[in-house]
């Protein structure tokens, strides 16, 4: 049998004799002086607790938090892009985009100048250009109605939005920015021009301060804006060009999915190809037209439905590979481009080996 062992707490005192509980006061001086102390402390304790606990104290904090929350969250959703091009790259499309006036024509004969050290006699059609040895660039200007600015939104890799800075935004801009948000939104630039209108330094710097804020809240904060500050013996200055040039030069344009995924072309020169039997027959038959222009986004085959924008859908009698008009310069390693391969292609404006009637 084991030994139990236990005790019984008794209340007892040192002395063995029994004492009465603990009474406090309820009443009287010490009562009094004691509540108050009671309900001193638990106003201290409600004034600790910070009453908006899951709220932010600064501001500039919470700011930075939440964007670096949106980032995480954008980091997570987005997909590699993958680039299916193989090959050489079609020449990027740069669209010149403005009011009537705002000075279009005039920045692409000197943008091609600068790249090709050609004239460009008139702007009409697609001018493309041979900007570095890795690159080519086509230069469109983009017309004045809804449906040429739907069409120009297509396949624009860079739009070059023209500002007059003596005039402020005009609502060409605004719808134009907002066609090319439904289009995948390619890169955008501004320029603004007319600058030389300004007779008042300051009344200039507060203009341009006023229109790049402007810019920067349809577009996003530090969307570049390019200022042409007037013309030098009706160009624009040298410098300047050659800074938007070189900036064009080195611009990355990140593969838009929907292009990626379809075929489509800007049609550089176009052929009526059907006999002229026919034509004399009846001039309002339904013609033969061969389309000529870089393929892009992915492969085109024979019999395949094509929308031609503004026309309609047809279907396709045939495709055929052609030679490059416009090469890049060969891949051996120099530093520069040679003279000679200063290449430019435009058929619509009567320039390159090929003229369009
Ligand atoms: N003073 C001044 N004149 C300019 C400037 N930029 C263009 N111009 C003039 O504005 C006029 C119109 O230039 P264009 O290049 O034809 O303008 P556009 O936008 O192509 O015109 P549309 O094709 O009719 O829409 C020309 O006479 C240019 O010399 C500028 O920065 N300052």
């Amino acid at each position: 049998m084991g030994i139990w062992k236990f005790c019984i707490f008794c209340d007892y005192g040192a002395d063995g004799q029994s004492h009465k509980a603990h009474r406090s006061r309820h009443s009287g001086a010490s009562a009094k002086k004691k509540t108050k102390a009671k309900n001193k402390d638990q106003n201290s304790d409600q004034k600790q607790q910070n009453p908006k606990a899951f709220a932010f104290r600064s501001n500039a904090k919470a700011k930075r938090l939440q964007s670096r929350a949106v980032e995480k969250e954008q980091r997570r959703l987005h997909l590699p892009v993958i680039d299916r091009s193989y090959g050489e790259l079609p020449p990027f499309v740069v669209v010149v985009q403005g009011p009537p006036q705002v000075g279009k024509s005039l920045l692409i004969k000197t943008l091609v100048k600068h790249y090709t050290k050609h004239n460009l006699p008139d702007v009409r059609g697609p001018i493309t250009i041979v900007s570095g040895k890795q690159r080519r660039l086509q230069f469109v200007e983009c017309p004045n109605d809804i449906n040429g600015m739907i069409d120009a939104a297509k396949f624009a890799d860079l739009a070059l939005l023209l500002i007059d800075g003596s005039y402020g935004f005009e609502m060409e801009t605004f719808e134009f920015l907002n066609i090319l948000q439904v289009h995948g939104f390619p890169k955008v630039m501004g320029v603004l021009t007319h600058l030389d209108k300004f007779k008042d330094v300051k009344k200039l710097k507060k203009t341009k301060q006023r229109l790049k804020h402007r810019f920067w809240t349809e577009i996003y904060d530090g969307a570049k804006l390019f200022y042409l500050s007037g013309l030098i013996h009706g160009t624009y200055p040298k410098r300047e060009v050659h800074n938007l040039a070189r900036f064009i030069s080195v611009m990355k344009f990140p593969p838009l999915s929907w292009r990626t995924s379809h075929p489509y072309l800007l049609v550089d020169r176009f052929e009526d190809v059907t006999p002229p039997e026919r034509v004399q027959m009846n001039s309002k038959c339904d013609r033969n037209v061969t389309l000529y222009g870089y393929l892009r986004g992915c492969n085109l085959k024979k019999g395949t439905k094509v929308h031609i924008a503004g026309v309609g859908d047809f279907s396709l009698a045939g495709v055929t590979g052609l030679s490059d008009p416009c090469p890049l310069p060969s891949a051996a390693k120099k530093k520069g481009l040679r003279d000679k391969e200063k290449l430019f292609y435009a058929p619509m404006s009567g320039l390159g080996d090929l003229l369009f009637m």
